[in-house]
């Protein structure tokens, strides 16, 4: 339902940063060449709707072909703009092409074009040991493996990571050759523009049809479908849906020109009521998250924002550069009939999928640990984490592993990462990663997060990728739609915020290379994510909210209904779908700039901490007295808790609101809560 959008179909759409960014950081050799018409295309594509056209720094697959077109225009490229770039008409007559585009590549590398530069970067530092643990033997398994493998993807594309030692210069990869992406991306243009006009096809025959599903519309009052007829039955949902998509098109209109287009007998609020009615009929939410999701964004937005859960997001895997290198992956690769492309010039490591003859989660180059099926937006907070080479790390929510795995690479398998899940089930899939991968600076733990720092302190970074509600991943999961509840939204932000507290009491603020905490989370509510950051400076002054380092994302509410946040809150990252063709996610990074209080952590979570709650004593004025000069700009009020930060300021008025929530839960149950009191109470909230 609701696949209404005649855009290109996600798979082909790129992904990444938006158009603004991809200008500003132009590799120099881009930067110094002359605008091309392919600019000048891909503005076009950026400046189409939100729902139908995501901005994104290449636009979509024809910023694919424009940066092919510009690999092509180099003198050295001769050769590959005669091969790859031939008149449209031959491209479609000669399906088969499949050969030159890895003819394509292969040329290039034959044309003695020095692309080695390319992962110079990724790969410094690296000996042949690593690639020497790739035995014959044990590739020749894989292989063996692969011929028997079922098709499919294993769940590391659930959600992954990696991050990137140029965060620290502002994430682009000046060291990148362009030139190599270029030619990755010409390898693959055969095969694109074939694709391309097959869409462009569709796309003329879906607007045919949508002229006369409008026309249609016209008839919606008069068509009354003979209700015992099962094909008129049938024939009666396609135009609800359409009379829903109008008109919550139509209110969207009045709501976004409300002086000028507002019936004067309906007020903003009626609007607004009938239209989270309709999304929520229309996209299949329950009405209490469909109300969630659309307070986040002006009404316009809003609906791109659900359009955009519709559609799957682009397949992207990342490159293991313990293993190899982002180019030879892709040879490899396009050897075996996938067409893929860079992801974007933020990453120099993934690759996004086009199109594939083989599953990539059965690949030799796979089962060899070449590279792991990751979201792009994955990607981003061990990026902003960046941890360095020798250092002591811990991943408080690691399982499956794609983030840590990142890190290890990251770290050139260096120091130590104590990669720690509290799921054994799902730590086993962390394990599995961790050796496919060839990690081998890891100890893997299983706790709950909440136990460090009494397991273990003193770290230099830690990534608590935080377990959430899944409301920017609604594209994977669809279930969300209608499984969260307010409850959900009360003890998600609970755990996060204990877990948060954890992390930073983690951390070594004294550590010479590091002292910093990435708290993300694949979610895009206000609650999981603002009021957990929050909740975390109002309790641990002894951190500050820094810059994430990331290059895209939208920032964080300083402002947010009736709730204030930190002025700081705009450092954190709020990444969406229909803003960047990624999984929503949140990225908030930390610097410790003192001790924790000792009260703080032994007290946390236990008896005493509570009682402590309950009377009110602030263990933050003593920290205070610790003299944390980073935190003399938060306003006090806030420190109090007194002004609306948050919401959920204590643990105690979480608990309450816990509480009250799960009677009423129950009450719509038909139970009295009175009645079965505690016991039923605990049950369902565990
Ligand atoms: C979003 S996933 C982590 C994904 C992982 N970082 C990756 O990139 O592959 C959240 C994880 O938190 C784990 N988790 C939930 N509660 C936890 C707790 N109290 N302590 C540690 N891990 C927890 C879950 O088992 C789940 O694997």
């Amino acid at each position: 339902m609701a696949n209404h959008k005649k855009g290109p179909s996600r798979r082909m759409q790129k992904q990444g940063p938006p158009p603004a960014l991809d200008e500003g950081h132009a590799s120099k050799k881009r930067k110094l060449a002359a605008p091309t018409k392919g600019a000048v295309k891909k503005q076009k594509v950026q400046n189409g709707t939100p729902a139908q056209k995501p901005a994104s720094p290449n636009g979509n697959v024809n910023g694919a072909k424009n940066s092919a077109g510009k690999a092509a225009s180099k003198g050295q490229f001769a050769k590959v703009q005669k091969r790859v770039v031939p008149e449209k008409k031959d491209l479609a007559s000669d399906d088969e092409e499949g050969g030159v585009k890895v003819n394509g590549f292969s040329d290039l590398s034959g044309d003695g074009i020095d692309d080695e530069d390319v992962m110079e970067d990724e790969m410094d530092g690296l000996d042949g040991e690593d690639l020497d643990h790739l035995d014959d033997d044990e590739l020749q398994d894989d292989m063996d493996d692969f011929a028997n493998a079922p098709s499919g993807s294993d769940d590391d594309d659930e959600d992954v990571v990696d991050s990137d030692q140029e965060v620290q210069k502002g994430m682009w990869s000046e060291d990148e050759d362009s030139d190599a992406e270029e030619a990755l991306t010409a390898a693959n243009i055969a095969g694109l523009t074939q694709r391309l006009d097959n869409q462009r096809a569709q796309e003329v025959a879906d607007a045919e049809a949508e002229l006369q599903d409008d026309a249609l519309q016209t008839n919606i009052a008069a068509d009354i479908p003979d209700e015992d007829d099962e094909e008129g039955q049938k024939s009666a949902l396609a135009p609800d849906l359409q009379l829903l998509r109008t008109r919550i098109t139509e209110t969207v209109r009045v709501l976004t020109n409300f002086t000028e287009l507002r019936d004067p007998a309906r007020s903003r609020a009626d609007y607004t009521q009938a239209l989270l009615k309709d999304i929520s009929a229309y996209y299949g939410y329950s009405p209490f998250l469909a109300e969630k999701l659309f307070s986040l964004f002006p009404p316009q937005e809003a609906l791109a924002f659900f359009d955009s859960n519709e559609s799957p997001r682009p397949m992207v895997i990342r490159t293991n550069t313990l293993r190899t290198h982002r180019r030879d992956l892709a040879h490899s690769l396009i050897n075996r009939g996938v067409t893929l492309e860079p992801v974007g010039k933020w990453s120099k490591v993934g690759l996004q999928i086009f199109e594939s003859q083989v599953p990539l989660g059965a690949t030799p180059e796979y089962l060899a640990g070449h590279y792991i099926l990751q979201a792009a937006s994955s990607f981003l907070p061990v990026m902003a984490l960046a941890p360095q080479e020798h250092e002591r790390v811990l991943d408080m929510a690691a399982a499956p592993g794609g983030k840590s795995t990142h890190m290890a690479a990251l770290m050139r398998n260096t120091g130590c990462i104590f990669t720690n899940d509290s799921n054994k089930e799902r730590a086993k899939g962390l394990i599995g990663n961790i050796h496919r991968m060839g990690v081998k600076n890891t100890v893997v733990c299983n706790y709950s997060a909440m136990e460090f720092p009494k397991v273990m302190g003193g770290f230099d970074r830690v990534l608590l990728d935080a377990p959430c509600s899944g409301t920017g991943v609604i594209a994977k999961d669809a279930s969300v739609k209608t499984n969260k509840t307010e409850a959900d939204f009360l003890r998600l932000p609970h755990l996060q915020k204990q877990l948060l507290l954890s992390a930073i009491d983690s951390v070594d603020h004294a550590s010479k290379t590091g002292g910093y905490i990435v708290y993300s989370t694949c979610s895009v509510t206000v609650e999981e994510n603002e009021q957990v950051v929050q909740y975390a400076l109002n309790k641990r002054p002894n951190v500050r909210l820094v810059s994430t380092g990331l290059v895209f994302g939208k920032e964080g509410f300083i402002k947010y209904n009736n709730k204030r946040f930190h002025p700081s809150m705009k450092e954190t990252r709020r990444y969406y779908p229909h803003a960047y063709n990624v999984d929503g996610f949140f990225v908030s990074k930390f610097k410790k700039t003192g001790p924790t209080p000792v009260g703080a952590v032994k007290a946390q979570g236990t008896a005493a901490e509570e009682k402590r709650q309950a009377n009110g004593v602030d263990l933050d004025l003593d920290v205070a007295a610790d003299g944390d000069a980073e935190r003399e700009d938060v306003d006090l009020d806030a420190e109090d808790g007194v002004d609306g930060f948050g919401g959920f300021d204590d643990d105690d008025e979480d608990e309450q609101m816990i509480q009250r929530s799960l009677k009423r839960q129950m009450r719509r149950k038909g139970i009295d809560p009175k009645g079965v009191k505690s016991k039923a109470v605990k049950s369902l909230s565990r």
